[in-house]
């Protein structure tokens, strides 16, 4: 059963983090005021961002970063991404920036830019954070995971079939910025990501600007590579903090079935929280789709946690797994992940009344195949070693809408997992 009594809290108020913290009262709405189509010069209202962001920053250590006259370079920055189309004509697209020479940007402004470009879209919607904490509160600030398959540009122009979605709703250059937009909301520390076929021309660019240190597997033969006018392969990526974590060691592995070597990958990091010197490993995976690939997706489960079990040394370094499984509950895999020796968790599960389900649905769409509504997506936690303080609540029903997702609300048909994480005081000391 649920251990304490859960309170809702607004998603932006609960995070110590100045540069994005709302004031209250009622979210804002998105289209005051329209601004003009395309790079503008820099605008009074956000010059004032601009010198806000710069005292926030002079106050807080947290990732806030000073703008200079940065106003014209986030336009440049932004607008680097926004043809998709410039990777394929422009092959130093692909090349990974060395990320030493690029000026960092304030988080909040790149926000306000997302919001303009989306001004003609409707509001983003509402989700608030469940506080699930059973203890009092921890001495370091707790670690934010945020799992998201965010929905390759080339399969849902070219091969999902999302029927009820009109095109106009993922073109990339505001289906960026609404996914964008998700990131900024919710500011993850951790950020596992799955079809992503944007990597180097606009999450790479853009999050190592914020902050973040990037890594992408691709899959070895990524279906977005059959798409017309496609942006390279899909894969995972993963992104943290720099200056939250250190890295130990990575490694980009292709998963395996039946000793077969697949088409799905998986990148699992080792990090040290610079402030507490713990050591956790983070995992992010997207498993086969697809029904009569069930066994599959199994024999892939089982080489993933091999291999988990040899990075974290026999379950001695706490570890999370984010990904998209392509399996409901009630599948294989998933009973290995819950049973395995690794002792791990699904933190969405402490979401339901009994803390025993998990929730309804991590995705839903409509296909010609009729409606697709399943839970796929998890976040997996050593239950020994970390407690889920807290986790952002999903869309219901209603705000998903009769057309389901990806919509113009929302930029993909799977619902972005965001929880926060501290390690259990018991389990300290143990890799020191
Ligand atoms: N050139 C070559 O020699 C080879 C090419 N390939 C290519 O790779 C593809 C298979 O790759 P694989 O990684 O196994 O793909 P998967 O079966 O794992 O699916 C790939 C993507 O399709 C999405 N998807 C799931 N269900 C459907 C559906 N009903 N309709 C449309 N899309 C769906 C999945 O999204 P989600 O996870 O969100 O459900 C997933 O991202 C082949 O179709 C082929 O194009 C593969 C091998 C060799
Ligand atoms: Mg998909």
């Amino acid at each position: 059963m649920f251990q304490s009594p859960r309170r809702l809290c607004s998603a932006l108020l609960q995070r110590d983090a100045p540069g994005l913290r709302r004031p209250p009262g009622p979210p804002p709405r998105r289209r005051s005021p329209p601004p003009a189509a395309g790079p503008r010069p820099a605008s009074p209202r956000l010059l004032a961002a601009v010198s806000a962001a710069q005292g926030a920053a002079r106050s807080s250590s947290r990732t806030v970063y000073p703008m200079g006259n940065g106003t014209s370079r986030l336009y440049s920055a932004l607008a680097k991404t926004l043809n998709s189309s410039a990777a394929a004509q422009h092959p130093e697209y692909l090349v990974t920036p060395d990320t030493e020479h690029l000026e960092p940007i304030d988080p909040k402004e790149l926000l306000e830019e997302c919001r303009a470009v989306l001004h003609t879209r409707p509001p983003r919607f509402q989700r608030d954070f469940v506080d699930l904490r059973a203890d009092g509160p921890s001495s370091h600030p707790p670690i934010r995971v945020m799992q998201w398959n965010i929905l390759a540009q080339a399969l849902g122009e070219g091969k999902d079939n999302f029927v009820q979605c009109p095109l106009e709703a993922l073109k990339w250059e505001e289906r960026k910025c609404l996914i964008l937009e998700e990131i900024l909301a919710y500011q993850p520390d951790i950020l596992c990501l799955q079809e992503v076929d944007h990597y180097f021309d606009t999450f790479h660019p853009l999050l190592s600007r914020l902050g973040y240190q990037g890594t992408f597997f691709p899959k070895p033969w990524s279906p977005c590579l059959d798409v017309e006018h496609n942006n390279g392969p899909d894969g995972c990526a993963l992104f943290f903090l720099q200056n939250r974590f250190k890295l130990v060691n990575s490694a980009n592995i292709r998963l395996t079935a039946m000793t077969l070597k697949t088409n799905q990958v998986a990148i699992a990091q080792t990090l040290e929280c610079r402030a507490s010197r713990r050591q956790f490993c983070i995992a992010v995976t997207h498993l086969k789709a697809r029904t009569g690939w069930e066994r599959f997706r199994s024999a892939q489960g089982c080489d993933l946690l091999q291999n988990l079990q040899n990075i974290t040394q026999g379950a001695k370094i706490p570890l999370i797994i984010c990904g998209d499984f392509n399996a409901e509950p009630t599948e294989e895999v998933y009973k290995h992940f819950a049973s395995s020796s690794l002792n791990l968790s699904s933190a969405y599960k402490l979401l339901s009344a009994d803390g025993q389900s998990e929730p309804p649905y991590t995705t839903w769409k409509i296909r010609t195949s009729g409606e697709c509504r399943h839970t796929l997506d998890y976040i997996w936690y050593s239950r020994q070693a970390l407690s889920v303080r807290s986790a952002l609540d999903l869309l219901t029903e209603e705000q998903i809408g009769p057309n389901r997702l990806p919509s113009f609300n929302y930029p993909s048909d799977h619902l972005s997992l965001v929880c926060d994480f501290s390690f259990n005081e018991e389990s300290e000391g143990l890799l020191e």
